[in-house]
């Protein structure tokens, strides 16, 4: 059962090529086999039919020979006629025997060794394996005279069959191995495309290369089969093709979620997502192996600015220039990234030294140096970077993160432009900042702004023609805090939209109601650069002087000369718009900044303010005094009104009264003072004021700082 299973096994197992030969071989065989036997079965009772014809006219022969030896008993004549069947080489054994079966002759071929006949013979033929025996009565007129009995052998026959046989074997072999040749032949053109169709499928099935195709040789079964099996194949190819297809887009689409996921869309940078897991891997790096690493925060200086200036699309433009620069300066290894809005940070793996951290800090500030060119724009754009170290400031990597972010606030605070390492105590001082602009955010709803007025003095005429607001924060548990603590605070947060929009209402809702008390007086409002750069603004001012009842030509905006220099073509459209409804403007700080004499010109100023830095130490310091009497000439010439700030005694007061015709502001007239304050001073006449206040030609006020409020 075994053996069985082992050689079918076998026979499923061989090529179809040999199954067939075996197959037509076998049945080839077995035909030629059971034609052999037949052939062999026919020859073998032809013979033996022969034989017997033979030994039956041998018999008669003798049978009708011998009738008279029997009828005479004559023993010697009957003998004599046996011994003719010596001339038949296949008579072995032979015997007549009388009618009362008695034995008259004998005959026996001379190579057998004894007589072997029967006593009594049984009339009739009768084939043994070796022998043919057949025994005749005689006859003579009716009457039976003996019997004659022959045996012959079957040697002949057996011989005769051999050569037979092996005529028929060596025919059969013949045939076989004809058949063999032909039936590979013709199994070859059945077997062959087959065996060409498995091993082209064999092929296909390595290379995956499915643009191949099976040749198509006859038009039988094996034909169909190899134009099915192209069929297939272009079916496959067209489904790897679509695959392909299919594939190559899911791979796109999964580079471009990827690309989504870890890079920033505007510079093509790795995205805060990449950072946070490249400074995981980093900062694990550098934990087994012992060495340093570095993270830098950059933020860009006055991008806000430009970003709302110059529109959002310069900004990407400007975006994608910084991070060009970035990349151009510093090395492939260090791992650059854009983790915010005008917010950088640079991973430097593999540290050395603190000074490492420094040069590449200041590479990327000097990256800056040149000014890029966008769009037609010439901009200049700046960085303020925050280092912190692995692991001297930190292990951690928020920590590290906090530590990079808080320098880099002290860098801002700094003066921009700089870079700036973490120090053990900014964190206090970070928390005081933090702390600082949350309070911040409630200041506004809790009341606990207060606006006080500085008064401004025109000196030829001595008259009071205007205040200035000015903020006062009155910080719970603190006191009052002075606008340079908070006020750059509200600028980053933006709160100082909605902090400068209440002051701007208070002061003109004042200002409108002291026109009773001083019929004229104007206020100037301090305008930030992001306040100056909200789009809302000028409707803003328009409603609240709608509001307030204030004449626009009574409120002036007071801008620094930066915000000016960062204004385009919006900018320019605000002023307009500003001067169209009547609104003064005014540049404060004048000479601390650029200086510019094109925007003076260019946009609709109608007073400049002389930095009070100029009026330190005037008239002694020749400088500033050279300084100031330049910009008062400079605005004679203008036609601008001039009014110098900072004035806090009164040999400032005597030379600015010499030098020209200007407005003075400062503490040796009024310290800014709470609305109360100011109304008490407006509310006295224009004398008692000169007087209070010290303004006749070399007169001395009584206690000029005895009046501040502020
Ligand atoms: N955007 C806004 N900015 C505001 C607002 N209120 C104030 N500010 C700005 O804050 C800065 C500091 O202001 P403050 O502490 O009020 O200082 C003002 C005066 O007190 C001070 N001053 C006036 N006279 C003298 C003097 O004789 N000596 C001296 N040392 N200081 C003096 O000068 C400040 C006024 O400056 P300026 O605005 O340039 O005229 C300041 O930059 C304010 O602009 C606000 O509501 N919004």
């Amino acid at each position: 059962m075994h053996g069985m299973k082992y050689w079918r096994q076998l026979f499923r197992d061989m090529p179809i090529k040999r199954k067939l030969v075996l197959i037509s071989m076998s049945s080839t065989g077995v035909a030629l086999l059971l034609v052999t036997i037949l052939l062999l079965v026919n020859e073998y009772y032809s013979y033996q039919r022969a034989l017997l014809d033979d030994v039956r006219v041998q018999t008669a022969m003798i049978a009708e020979n011998s009738t008279a030896a029997l009828v005479f008993r004559d023993r010697s004549g009957a003998q004599e006629i046996l011994g003719a069947l010596a001339a038949s080489p296949s008579i072995e054994q032979a015997a007549l025997y009388t009618a009362d079966g008695k034995t008259l002759a004998l005959y026996r071929r001379k190579d057998q060794a004894r007589t072997e006949v029967p006593d009594r013979p049984v009339t009739g033929h009768r084939f043994s394996s070796q022998h043919l025996e057949l025994a005749h009565e005689i006859e003579l007129n009716g009457e039976i005279v003996g019997t004659v009995y022959l045996r012959s052998d079957l040697e002949r026959l057996y011989v005769r069959i051999m050569w037979y046989v092996g005529a028929i074997v060596l025919t059969a072999a013949g045939a076989m191995l004809a058949a063999f040749l032909l039936i590979s032949l013709l199994h070859r053109g059945i077997s062959g495309p087959l065996a060409r169709l498995v091993d082209l499928m064999r092929q296909i099935s390595e290379r995956k290369d499915y643009s191949s195709r099976a040749r198509v040789e006859t038009r039988d079964e094996v034909g169909a089969l190899a134009e099915g099996f192209n069929a297939m194949l272009g079916q496959i190819e067209r489904h790897q093709a679509d695959l392909m297809q299919e594939l190559g887009e899911r791979k796109r689409a999964e580079q471009r979620l990827d690309q989504l996921a870890y890079y920033d869309t505007i510079t093509q940078l790795p995205n805060r997502h990449f950072f946070n897991e490249q400074l995981k891997l980093v900062l694990a790096r550098a934990q087994r192996t012992g060495q340093r690493a570095g993270l830098m925060f950059l933020d860009l200086d006055n991008f806000k600015i430009i970003n709302d200036t110059l529109g959002h699309d310069i900004g990407d433009v400007l975006l994608q220039g910084v991070a060009k620069r970035l990349r151009e300066h510093l090395r492939t290894g260090d791992i650059i990234c854009r983790i915010g809005g005008d917010e950088f940070a640079v991973i430097v793996e593999d540290m050395t030294d603190r000074e490492q951290a420094a040069i590449v800090a200041e590479k990327i500030i000097g990256a800056f140096a040149h000014s890029l060119r966008l769009e037609g724009h010439e901009i200049y754009i700046s960085a303020s970077i925050g280092i912190s170290l692995f692991p001297e400031d930190a292990t951690e990597m928020h920590a590290l993160l906090r530590n990079a972010d808080t320098a880099m606030y002290f860098a801002k605070e700094r003066g921009k432009n700089t870079y700036q390492f973490f120090l053990p105590e900014m964190n206090g001082r970070a928390l005081n900042r933090l702390t600082l602009e949350t309070s911040l955010r409630h200041a506004l709803e809790r009341e606990e702004f207060e606006v006080y007025y500085q008064p401004q003095f025109d000196l030829a005429s001595k008259r009071l023609f205007g205040v200035e607001a000015l903020l006062r924060w009155h910080r719970p548990d603190v006191g009052i805090v002075n606008p340079t603590e908070f006020i750059p605070v509200a600028e980053e947060s933006g709160q100082i939209v909605s902090i400068g929009e209440w002051v701007l209402r208070q002061a003109c809702a004042q200002a409108q109601a002291w026109q009773a008390l001083v019929p004229g007086l104007t206020v100037s409002v301090n305008i930030s650069s992001r306040q100056f750069h909200d789009s809302q603004l000028v409707d803003r001012i328009l409603e609240i002087l709608r509001q307030t009842g204030l004449a626009p030509e009574l409120l002036t905006l007071e801008l620094t000369e930066g915000v000016l220099m960062e204004s385009s073509g919006t900018a320019s459209t605000t002023l307009e718009r500003l001067e169209a409804a009547g609104v003064k403007l005014s540049i404060d700080d004048f000479g601390t900044g650029y200086s510019s004499m094109g925007y003076l010109k260019r946009f609709p100023i109608s007073t400049l303010k002389i930095d009070q830095g100029f009026m330190r130490e005037v008239p002694a310091d020749r400088d500033n005094v050279a300084i100031v009497m330049a910009i008062i000439a400079m605005c004679q010439s203008l036609k601008l009104y001039v009014i110098a700030e900072g004035v806090e005694n009164m040999a400032q007061l005597e030379f600015l009264r010499k030098a020209g015709p200007v407005g003075v502001q400062g503490f040796y007239l009024s310290r800014p003072l709470t609305a109360d304050a100011t109304a008490a001073l407006l509310q006295i006449t224009h004398e008692e004021r000169i007087t209070l206040l010290a303004l006749a030609d070399g007169g001395t006020p009584p206690n000029p700082r005895g009046q501040s409020q502020g």
